[in-house]
C-alpha cells in the first residue's frame, strides 16, 4: 500500500527521557514524522522498572488506539517509530519499536536505516541457536547485544554497533536509560533536543517544533549518546567516521520546515533551485514548481532568473495515498488524480517546470502532456537534482534499476520520452557545493553516481528482501 510516488519514504524515530508526558509527546512527535513512514507505528515506554509497548499497522492515528496510548501515559520515558519497510515485509511483527524481555532486563529498540550485513549476521546467529521473531534487519541488534557478556552496558552497545554495517539511527531503551546511536557514515538524520529540561531525539527537527522542544544540535556520525536520570553522556563508538549524509533527505524526504545544522530544508531546496538556474539557460514566461516538494526549488529558480513563479499546477491534497494495485497504468491514473494544471495561468505561455527528481518519469510525462493540453506553448523541465540512476541500500526505496528511467536512458532520451522541449538536471558538483555551503560534512550521492560509501555486502535490494520468505 505505497503511495504512487517514484520515491518511497524511510522511517522516523523519536525518544524522550524524563518527562511527565513522555508518551503523549512521543505520539505528537511521531505524527509530525508521519511523512517518513506510513506502514506502521508504535511506542515503547519505561516506568523506570519495566518497559511497556503498543504498536499497530498503518498511519499513527489508526495504528495506536486511545486506550493503548492511555496505558502508556503514566510513564516518564518513551521511544517511538513510524515505519516504511526496507527489510522485512509490511506486517505487524516487523513494526517497531521492538520490545524484548529477559531476566536481566527489558530492551526497546527502533531503527531508521538499513543494515547491509543483516542477512549474514542473522544466519550466523541462527546457526548459533538464535530464534528470530521478525524478518526485519533491525532485530539482529538485540541478539548481538544479548550475547555480549563483558563490560558495562555502554561498552556492550558500542561493541555491537561496531559489528553492524549500513545506515542506522537507533533509539535503544532500557528501563533506566535511553541510548541513541548514529552509524559512522551518518547517512540518516538524527537530532538532539530538549523539552522542559528533558532530553529528546528525533529524525527531524519538525518533531521538536511539534512538541515545543528546543533544537540543540545534529547528532554526528559515529556518536553514541546515553541519557539517564543522572544526565547525558556523549561518546563515539568509533573514531573512524566518514560523514555521508543522504542527499535525498535534502532534496525530497525531509519536511520543508525541518532543519539541518540550523538551516531549513526549504532554504536548502531553494538554493538547489538557484544552482539549477546557473546551469539551465532557457527563456520562458513563467516558472512552476511541482507541488509539494518542489515549490521551494522553483522559488529559488525564479529568484535567480527573475522569471515569475506561478502556481500553474494544483495538487489534490486528498490523494496522499491511493489504494490501487501497482502498475504503470494505475500509477498514471494516480498522478492524474493528484496534479492538475491551472489553464488560464499556463495558456499561451512558455513554461519552465521545476521538479526535485525524476524516478520513473511518470510525473513529468504527465505534467508535460497536461500543460500542453492546457495550452502551454513550450514546456521545459528543470530538475533540482542530478539524474537518479541507482537504487538505495541504506533505508530508502527508490525502486529497482529496471524502473529507474535514468538508469536506462540518457537525458536527451528522457526528454524525448517525457515530451518536454528541453530537460536540464542539476550537476552532481553543484549539488555538493550547495550542501557544503550549508555546513554539511559530506553527502552520500550513490543513487546519482553509483559510488556507494558503504560496501553492499548483500546485493539483493533491501525492499525485495524478506528474510522469512527467502527462507533464511
Ligand atoms: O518520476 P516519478 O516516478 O513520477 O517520481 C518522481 C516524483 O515523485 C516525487 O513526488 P511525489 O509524487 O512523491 O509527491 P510530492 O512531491 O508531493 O511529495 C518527486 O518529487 C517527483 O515529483
Ligand atoms: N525505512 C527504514 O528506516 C526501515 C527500518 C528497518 N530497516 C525496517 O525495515 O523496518
Ligand atoms: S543512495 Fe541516495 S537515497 Fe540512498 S542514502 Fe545515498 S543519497 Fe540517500
Ligand atoms: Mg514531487
Amino acid at each position: 500500500m505505497h503511495e504512487f510516488s517514484g520515491l518511497n519514504e524511510e522511517c522516523g524515530i523519536f525518544g524522550i527521557w524524563g518527562h511527565p508526558e513522555a508518551s503523549e509527546l512521543t505520539y505528537i512527535a511521531l505524527h509530525s514524522l508521519q511523512h517518513r513512514g506510513q506502514e506502521g507505528a508504535g511506542i515503547v515506554a519505561s516506568s523506570g522498572d519495566y518497559l511497556f509497548g503498543a504498536r499497530g499497522m498503518g498511519l499513527l492515528t489508526s495504528a495506536l488506539s486511545k486506550e493503548q496510548l492511555a496505558s502508556l501515559k503514566p510513564f516518564p520515558h518513551a521511544i517511538g517509530h513510524v515505519r516504511y519497510a526496507t527489510t522485512g515485509g509490511s506486517e505487524l511483527s516487523n513494526v517497531q519499536p521492538f520490545l524484548f524481555k529477559s531476566h536481566t532486563g527489558d530492551l526497546g529498540l527502533a531503527q531508521n536505516g538499513n543494515l547491509v550485513n543483516a542477512m549474514n549476521v542473522r544466519r550466523a546467529l541462527e546457526d548459533d541457536g538464535a530464534i528470530f521473531q521478525t524478518t526485519s534487519d533491525s532485530e539482529v541488534f538485540a541478539h548481538l547485544l544479548r550475547r555480549e557478556k563483558t563490560g558495562n552496558r555502554k561498552s556492550k552497545i558500542k561493541k555491537v554497533l561496531r559489528q553492524l554495517k549500513g545506515a542506522f539511527a537507533f533509539v535503544i531503551m532500557h528501563e533506566d536509560s535511553l541510548t541513541v546511536a548514529l552509524d559512522k557514515h551518518g547517512v540518516r538524520p538524527l537530532m538532539l533536543g530538549q523539552k522542559d529540561g528533558a532530553y529528546c531525539v528525533a529524525s527531524e527537527t519538525c518533531a521538536f517544533t511539534a512538541i515545543g522542544a528546543e533544537y540543540i544540535r545534529d547528532i554526528e556520525a559515529g556518536e553514541v549518546i546515553t541519557i539517564t536520570d543522572d544526565g547525558i553522556d556523549f561518546d563515539h563508538y568509533t573514531e573512524r567516521t566518514s560523514p555521508h549524509m543522504c542527499s535525498m533527505e535534502y532534496i525530497y524526504f525531509a519536511r520543508a520546515d525541518s532543519e539541518f545544522r540550523n538551516t531549513s530544508t526549504y532554504r536548502i531546496r531553494k538554493e538547489l533551485g538557484r544552482a539549477l538556474a546557473t546551469e539551465m539557460d532557457v527563456e520562458a514566461d513563467i516558472v512552476i514548481g511541482v507541488p509539494d516538494s518542489s515549490l521551494a526549488a522553483a522559488n529559488g529558480f525564479s529568484e535567480a532568473t527573475g522569471i515569475r513563479q506561478e502556481q500553474g499546477l494544483l495538487k489534490n491534497r486528498y490523494v496522499g495515498r491511493t489504494f490501487i494495485t501497482p502498475g504503470q497504468e494505475a500509477r498514471e491514473r494516480a498522478v492524474r488524480m493528484k496534479l492538475s494544471p491551472v489553464r488560464d495561468i499556463v495558456e499561451g505561455k512558455r513554461v519552465i517546470v521545476i521538479d526535485d527528481s525524476i524516478v520513473r518519469g511518470t510525473t513529468s510525462r504527465f505534467i508535460v502532456k497536461a500543460l500542453k493540453q492546457a495550452g502551454a506553448e513550450e514546456v521545459h523541465m528543470g530538475v533540482s537534482s542530478p539524474p537518479l540512476k541507482n537504487p538505495c541500500y541504506y533505508g530508502i526505496d527508490v525502486s529497482t534499476h529496471a524502473e529507474i528511467i535514468a538508469s536506462r536512458k540518457n537525458p536527451e532520451e528522457i526528454r524525448e520520452e517525457i515530451g518536454a522541449d528541453s530537460l536540464t538536471y542539476l550537476s552532481v558538483d553543484r549539488m555538493h557545493e550547495v550542501y557544503y555551503g550549508f555546513g554539511s560534512k559530506g553527502q552520500c550521492d550513490a543513487c546519482f553516481t553509483g559510488n556507494y560509501p558503504i560496501d553492499i555486502e548483500e546485493t539483493i535490494l533491501p525492499q525485495e528482501k524478506d528474510l522469512k520468505q527467502k527462507g533464511v
